[in-house]
């Protein structure tokens, strides 16, 4: 599904952040991407989506090589994935329906398949009886799940959460992770990038820890591996 070949990134500034990093995620994985502050977890993540070019190497998404492809095609290739982030970044002016509805207008996707398909993801993640609710009326946890909504509405094979339990309790967490799991499990190729120790340790799914812009570990069913 997501193929890497020794790809390095350096930024403008002279800092390289990935250096000969080689992946291979198939589709249907649950991985992990750990590793301490400044490791590169990030910029693999944004390399995936395309917000920044790798500076050498090779990226593959669904056997097709997307290192340089144009501008133009980048929305095509973040179709395929859906993407969350630890600050929720929902609208705050639209309602948890019309937040979920927005993905969908933008690749114009027809009203009636917007009304059927809206609600039965906000069923998915619990959300049904908010759809009225704004973002700022919604718990930490409830934001998350409106943003995981929006990013797997549209039915994406790759779903990329960077720290997506970052600012939520343990207890909001663990809804998270159930429902990232629920998603995988459905054969959605999940990578979440994270600094939750407890999580990756319980979860038992694959770790690939990045230290200083390398790989260090790629382990089936492992741990988070370090302290910090
Ligand atoms: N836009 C940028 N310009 C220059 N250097 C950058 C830029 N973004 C990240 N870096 C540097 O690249 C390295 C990797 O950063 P990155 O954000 O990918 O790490 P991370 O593992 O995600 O860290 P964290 O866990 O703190 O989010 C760091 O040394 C960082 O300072």
């Amino acid at each position: 599904m997501i193929k890497l070949e020794r790809v390095s990134k350096k930024y403008k500034n002279g800092t390289y952040a990935l250096q000969g990093v080689s992946l291979n995620i198939k589709k249907g994985d649950f991985v992990f991407f750990v590793g301490p502050s400044g490791a590169g977890k990030s910029t693999l993540v944004k390399l995936l989506l395309k917000e920044e070019n790798v500076t050498s190497g090779k990226i593959i998404v669904d056997k097709k090589d997307v290192t340089h492809i144009h501008n133009r095609r980048i929305p095509f290739l973040r179709r395929k994935m859906g993407v969350v982030f630890q600050d929720f970044r929902l609208l705050p002016n639209k309602t948890v329906y019309e937040n979920v509805a927005f993905a969908m207008e933008i690749i114009e996707a027809s009203h009636r398949d917007i009304r059927s398909q809206v609600p039965m993801i906000l069923s998915i993640v619990g959300l049904s009886d908010k759809q009225k609710s704004y973002p700022s009326q919604l718990s930490g946890g409830e934001q998350q799940r409106v943003s995981i909504a929006r990013a797997i509405v549209n039915n994406p094979p790759i779903l990329i959460a960077d720290e997506p339990t970052g600012n939520l309790d343990p207890e909001n967490s663990w809804e998270i992770m159930k429902l990232l799991k629920s998603i995988n499990r459905r054969g959605t190729t999940v990578i979440m990038a994270t600094h939750d120790k407890e999580i990756v340790d319980i979860m038992k799914q694959r770790v690939v820890e990045l230290k200083k812009g390398r790989i260090l570990r790629d382990e089936e069913k492992g741990g988070y591996g370090y302290e910090g």
